[in-house]
């Protein structure tokens, strides 16, 4: 939890700082006067005031009232949302980014005094099922991350990894749910293929990813041992196993990942 003084200040009220919003409204220590948003397409800020009932606001008044400033706008927004802040921000301030690919120094090269926490959630934090990896910017310290941690403990598993592994996280676990929305749709297609009813399917589906990841979260044994459980020699699994590897899946996802990777370095490089 955020300390009773804290106020958290988002700029950009997307689809991720309401992921983080509704987790940090979740708990219940921290009240709906501690969190404020500067969005600046209308219907969207009154969206987010009409369900978290939050206040939403301009930059000045966002660095005037949030000590703690959440840059949650699309990579290519940062460099003008810098020069925005720029004025307004003092020393009391701190700067936690969720912007893919972009750099700690990105904001440290005009915040210069202001300690920045760099960190890479993901959408299930919508629903306190999220990951988040948090690095350090080289004017943070240990209450620095003490603070994003636990932010982000309000929307899931956090872990601290240093700021080098950032853009290879984003590939996985920032992009990674929709890699398997993607696999769900397509085997829902495919359920509805032989013969399934959509609604079916999709209830198939989800209990079946949901009952995978739990086995693959306590079972202890790991990804191909749980695989291997369900492959019966000569049986169904083996056939559709043979179609995936043989079609080239592990490629595939090797490649997906790369390139995911790679744009993430390039959106900074951008910023
Ligand atoms: N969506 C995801 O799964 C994840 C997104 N991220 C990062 O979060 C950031 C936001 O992404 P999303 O929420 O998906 O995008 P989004 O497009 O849903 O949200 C961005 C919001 O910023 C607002 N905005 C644009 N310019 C602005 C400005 N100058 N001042 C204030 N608000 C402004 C837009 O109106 C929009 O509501 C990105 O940097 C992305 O890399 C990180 C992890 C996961
Ligand atoms: O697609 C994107 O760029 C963002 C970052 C990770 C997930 N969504």
């Amino acid at each position: 939890m955020v300390a009773k003084h804290n106020v958290v200040g988002f700029v950009g009220g997307g689809k991720m700082a309401e992921a983080l919003i509704s987790g940090l409204l979740r708990d219940t220590a921290i009240d709906t006067a501690q969190v404020v948003v500067c969005e600046t397409h209308p219907e969207r800020a009154q969206y987010l005031r009409d369900t978290y009932g939050i206040r939403s606001c301009g930059f000045e008044d966002l660095a005037d009232r949030a000590d703690i400033i959440v840059i949650a706008v699309k990579p290519q927004v940062v460099p003008e949302v810098i020069e925005s802040l720029a004025p307004h921000i003092t020393d009391r301030h701190m700067v936690i980014s969720v912007a893919a690919g972009v750099a700690t120094s990105t904001f440290e090269a005009t915040f210069d005094r202001t300690p920045v926490v760099r960190v890479m959630p993901n959408t299930p934090a919508l629903v306190g099922q999220g990951i988040a990896v948090v690095a350090p910017g080289a004017k943070a310290d240990q209450e620095h991350l003490d603070i994003a941690k636990r932010i982000l403990a309000t929307t899931g598993v956090v872990l601290q990894l240093p700021e080098n592994q950032l853009d290879a996280v984003t590939a996985v676990s920032g992009t990674g749910p929709a890699y398997f929305f993607l696999l769900a749709e397509l085997l829902i297609d495919a359920a509805t293929s032989v013969g399934i009813e959509r609604d079916v399917a999709r209830d198939l589906v989800v209990q079946t990813a949901l009952g995978a990841a739990v086995m693959l979260r306590d079972s202890g044994d790991d990804a191909a041992g749980l695989r291997a459980a369900v492959t019966s020699p000569g049986g169904t699994t083996a056939a559709a196993v043979d179609v995936l590897e043989e079609r080239g899946l592990r490629d595939i996802i090797s490649a997906a990942v790369h390139a995911a990777r790679d744009r993430s370095v390039e959106l900074g490089n951008k910023a």
